[in-house]
């Protein structure tokens, strides 16, 4: 059932993928095709999973991992291992003109893809992380669609997708989750404790990255409008060295009181002209504002020759009569020269004394070509420079590429001409200088998050086992346990009597073999006299509590001399005494019947309880024991036979010493 219903909503994934191709189509940047395209490569991967074609799932998820551990890499490797231009160039094999900007999909993208990747390689199970990887591919969704409504594209590097592929992969990730829950369950104590620790590392990683990310932009942005301003500094300070220079080329002539040769006027300017490339001209103007001389002598310079500026030139009118009256000197506006070209002109006057003027040198600054010759300095290919004077633009460099979310303004005054440069990185320019250490920190964070989860999933699977491995083996040792106490008993019962706690028969004939070789050795058989009217006059209960009672006292009399006291059977009991000749037999054998008496086990007429005793003793010779017993057991009946309560000596016997 789960089956079909993961089934169904992993093919609801095709939904918003054939939408997203078929809406945007022609349209939608290549980065964004990419996306739509693993996904739907995983959507397909899934969906042959859940009919059970694992081989053919696999190799679609190779596939996928392919591109995405490039694009990853490209997003973590340092810029000095493998350069931004190296990944273009890789691009370019694939396709003219690609750049790694066209085709890789954003980072939060990418590692989405990445899990979403591994969740299908895994079928989402739990031992591999499942869970984790679903709610960190889940995070990295919901990160990315705030981003996207936040309308962040502009972000370094590009982090916004399309909701079509954002909807895609989340619902691919629902498909994942409805076919993977049912096998969570089993898990369901492990994952609680997992799933804790390894989220908030998803999170602080997550919280590092961001501040990194704004600190990393923020440091950059920084850096380009240092850069920016430099730009700006070098521009003024040029123009300064420029004057400088126009007043010490204007004092030079303060010394003839004749106008220049165009020979010396040549030779004086060529320097001059030389070191400020932007000079579209020095000319020397006499007192009726006329182009007297003019260098370099080129066609369009040529043209100007004669021109009367006052008439010319209206807007440098005012600076043209400065110098030539005033003998101060006079600078325009910018105004269009006569050339063509926006531009500032220099009058410095060349007084001959404080009232007469020999003329004024003319320098002639071409905005355009004073920005070339500062934008040389710059890399054209990858920044924008414009320069303006209000809304008028002065001089501009735009390189075809893209350009970076950010540009900067530097408000320049040129002799009091305010002025403005607008510089504008490009993004590839900026990628290259971006720090890597915030999406290294991203991958890295989530990387140790999903190695803690495995650590703790399988030590707490570990510990499960262990624990479970632990009973088991209490219950084996107590099982163990019951089974010696059973054995020991099992053993115990084959050589004792349960009910006096004596040893029986068996263990008797035991000790008297063992002990074959002691000499003397002494034998006593008892007999309870008339046990049978115990027995039918108060009951079995009190005839074995009799029993018992004799059992007691047999044991007391016999065992301080060594000796071992048995139950034979029934109301029988025998005691084996090694070293007791017959004189020391009898006389144990007389404090036995005489403790019975004295213990006043009563018969239900009130008479006392006694005892017969037939005793043998071997004193030399071999054991027989059957020879022994009977021996005895004729003592015993000669006892009874005369009265019993009474102790019987064997007769001697060969082997046996008699009484
Ligand atoms: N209560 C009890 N009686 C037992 C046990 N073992 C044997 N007896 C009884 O002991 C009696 C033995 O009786 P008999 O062999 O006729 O001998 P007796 O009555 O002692 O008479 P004499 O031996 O001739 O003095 C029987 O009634 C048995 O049932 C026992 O373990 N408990």
């Amino acid at each position: 059932m789960y089956r079909h219903a993961a089934f169904f909503v992993t093919c609801l994934a095709m939904v918003p993928l054939v939408l997203g191709v078929v809406l945007v189509e022609g349209e939608s940047p290549l980065h964004e095709q990419v996306a739509l395209a693993l996904t739907g490569t995983l959507v397909l991967a899934m969906l042959m999973l859940l009919r059970g074609w694992h081989g053919p799932a696999k190799t679609l998820v190779g596939l996928a991992l392919l591109p995405l551990t490039l694009a990853l890499a490209s997003y973590v490797l340092p810029e000095y291992w493998i350069p931004l231009s190296q990944w273009d160039a890789m691009s370019r094999g694939l396709a003219t003109g690609l750049t790694l900007e066209d085709w890789r999909p954003g980072l939060l993208t990418t590692i989405a893809l990445l899990l979403l990747a591994m969740l299908v390689a895994t079928r989402g199970r739990a031992s591999q992380g499942g869970p984790l990887l679903l709610l960190m591919t889940a995070l990295l969704l919901g990160i990315q669609a705030l981003l996207d409504g936040m309308g962040l594209d502009a972000q370094l590097p590009r982090s916004a997708a399309s909701p079509w592929s954002t909807l895609a992969m989340a619902t691919l990730l629902t498909g994942l989750c409805v076919a993977a829950l049912p096998g969570w369950r089993a898990h369901a104590a492990a994952l609680r404790r997992t799933l804790t620790p390894s989220l908030l590392l998803v999170l602080a990683a997550l919280l590092l990255w961001h501040h990194q990310k704004g600190v990393t932009t923020r440091e950059l942005h920084a850096t380009t409008e240092t850069e920016a301003r430099q730009l700006g500094d070098r521009l003024m300070r040029e123009i300064f060295d420029h004057l400088a220079a126009v007043e010490r080329f204007a004092n030079a002539w303060t010394l003839t009181d004749t106008p220049p040769s165009q020979a010396e006027w040549d030779r004086l300017a060529a320097p001059y002209h030389h070191d400020f490339r932007y000079l579209l001209n020095i000319a020397f103007v006499d007192t009726d504002s006329r182009i007297m001389r003019i260098y370099p002598p080129s066609d369009s310079n040529r043209q100007v020759l004669g021109a009367r500026l006052f008439d010319a030139q209206p807007a440098g009118r005012e600076a043209v009569r400065r110098a030539l009256v005033e003998q101060r000197i006079g600078r325009t506006e910018v105004i269009m020269l006569l050339q063509g070209v926006p531009g500032i002109i220099h009058y410095l006057p060349i007084p001959l004394d404080e009232r007469r003027t020999l003329g004024a040198v003319a320098m002639v600054i071409s905005l355009p070509m004073l920005a070339d010759t500062l934008f040389s300095e710059v890399d054209t290919q990858h920044t924008s420079l414009l320069l303006t004077q209000g809304e008028r633009i002065l001089a501009s460099q735009v390189p075809d590429t893209r350009l970076g979310p950010w540009q900067h303004e530097v408000q320049l005054d040129i002799s009091g001409i305010p002025l403005r440069l607008t510089i504008q990185p490009s993004h590839s320019r900026l990628l290259e200088q971006l720090p890597r250490l915030p999406m290294v920190t991203l991958v890295t964070g989530l990387t140790l998050a999903y190695l803690l989860y495995l650590v703790l999933h399988g030590y707490i699977r570990l510990a499960h086992q262990h624990r479970r491995v632990h009973a088991t083996n209490n219950e084996l040792r107590r099982e163990i346990r019951t089974r010696s106490q059973l054995q020991e008993e099992v053993e115990w019962l084959a050589r004792h009597d349960e009910l006096t706690r004596l040893p029986n028969r068996r263990l008797f004939m035991e000790t008297l073999a063992a002990n074959a070789t002691r000499r003397p050795l002494s034998v006593l058989i008892c007999d309870v006299d008339h046990f049978k009217r115990i027995n039918d006059h108060q009951g079995h209960l009190v005839g074995d509590r009799y029993l018992e009672q004799l059992g007691r006292i047999g044991r007391d009399v016999v065992e301080p001399w060594g000796g071992l006291f048995a139950r034979y059977g029934g109301e029988e009991f025998v005691a084996f005494l090694p070293l007791a000749d017959s004189v020391r037999a009898r006389e144990i054998a007389e404090a036995l019947r005489q403790r019975l008496l004295d213990a006043a086990l009563l018969h239900h007429d009130g008479r006392v309880l006694t005892v017969s005793i037939g005793v043998v003793t071997l004193t030399h010779g071999p054991l027989d024991i059957a020879t022994l017993m009977q021996a005895a057991d004729d003592a015993l009946y000669r006892a009874k036979a005369e009265g019993r309560n009474r102790v019987k000596v064997a007769q001697a016997l060969n082997t046996v010493e008699g009484a």
